[in-house]
């Protein structure tokens, strides 16, 4: 038997989930060596609030109180065969930018050949017009990094003296639980959706430990790596518990995962970049080979404003 795999491009004979590498790699600069100097009004954000990559540069962007100076539009959480779409709706808009209806157009535009999944996030620049990266961990670094003229915001999410060690968890956290919910979730035979739900949850279960003495993932300020965490930690219990058959446990099972996941979602600002609406109706409505009727549950119940209980960790 021949089973369908959502992305069938990016699947392996035995069933596994590889995704395809980031597009657009350039750079936004401070200094501008790069050919795109920061500027204030210059760049604009194309997200959806349902996708977790886009999520971490919507949460730099606002942690880093760049909203005045780099714009956003989001997209219609339900994707088709035409995928990302600008329409009006709940939470998502027209593209009053450049006045695409296909995110798709933003690909070509900047590359007439582009075969590749169109994918959020992305950063366009408006005075070359063109896609400047579709990368989500570097535009997190660039937001963090290069428009500093631009905001009083003191935070440095990527601490030079951590560098080393928040790019060894990031991996970590990539290949076991970011991507892991997807291996999960994509994969189209039992062996390896097996091994992915295994793996994922011995993952969970250390930085479970690693969360018992320790506010966040590096001591008493977070970084980078706690909200590319924070990203996978709020769809848990939503989506990947169910759609994704990662259901060995919830995230409100792990006492230490699930008050740092609330004591980030309290964090100033944090809340109102988190739309379960779109999270939940794109995931359950979008993937139609994982779930046909594109019936979206109710549930769950969960209370992110509840006390987390982790101040008292230095
Ligand atoms: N660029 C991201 C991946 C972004 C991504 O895969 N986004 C998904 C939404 S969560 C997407 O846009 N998918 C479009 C599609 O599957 O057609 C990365 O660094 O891994």
């Amino acid at each position: 038997m021949t089973v369908q795999a959502q992305f069938p491009d990016e699947q392996s004979t035995a069933g596994e989930f590889l995704r395809q590498p980031d597009a657009f790699r350039r750079s936004v600069t401070a200094d501008g060596s790069s050919g795109f100097p920061a500027a204030a009004g210059r760049y604009h954000l194309y997200v959806s609030w349902a996708c977790p990559w886009a999520h971490r540069t919507i949460i730099v962007r606002k942690l880093k109180q760049l909203e005045h100076v780099i714009g956003l539009t989001a997209v219609d959480p339900i994707r088709d065969e035409r995928g990302w779409a600008f329409r009006e709706g709940p939470g998502h808009s027209h593209d009053a930018v450049n006045g695409f209806q296909f995110l798709r157009e933003a690909y070509t535009a900047t590359d007439p050949n582009y075969a590749g999944r169109v994918t959020v996030p992305v950063l366009w620049d408006t005075v070359t017009k063109q896609i400047v990266s579709n990368s989500d961990d570097d535009l997190m670094r660039m937001l963090n990094g290069e428009f500093n003229r631009w905001t009083d915001s003191p935070l440095d999410l990527y601490p030079e003296g951590l560098r080393k060690d928040i790019d060894e968890l990031n991996t970590f956290i990539y290949e076991n639980v970011n991507d892991g919910v997807y291996r999960a979730g994509f994969a189209t035979s039992q062996a390896v959706y097996e091994r992915a739900a295994r793996r994922l949850f011995q993952a969970l279960d250390q930085l479970e430990a690693r969360l018992a003495s320790r506010r966040y993932l590096f001591g008493s300020m977070f970084v980078e790596t706690d909200w590319r965490l924070f990203v996978t930690l709020v769809r848990f219990d939503a989506v990947y518990h169910g759609h994704f058959k990662c259901n060995v446990r919830r995230i409100v099972d792990y006492p230490n995962l699930f008050g740092y996941l609330r004591d980030l979602y309290q964090t100033d600002g944090i809340a109102e970049t988190v739309n379960f609406d779109h999270i939940k109706r794109h995931y359950y409505i979008t993937h139609d080979d994982i779930n046909p009727t594109g019936i979206v549950p109710i549930g769950p119940e969960q209370d992110l404003t509840g006390p987390h209980g982790r101040a008292r960790l230095a």
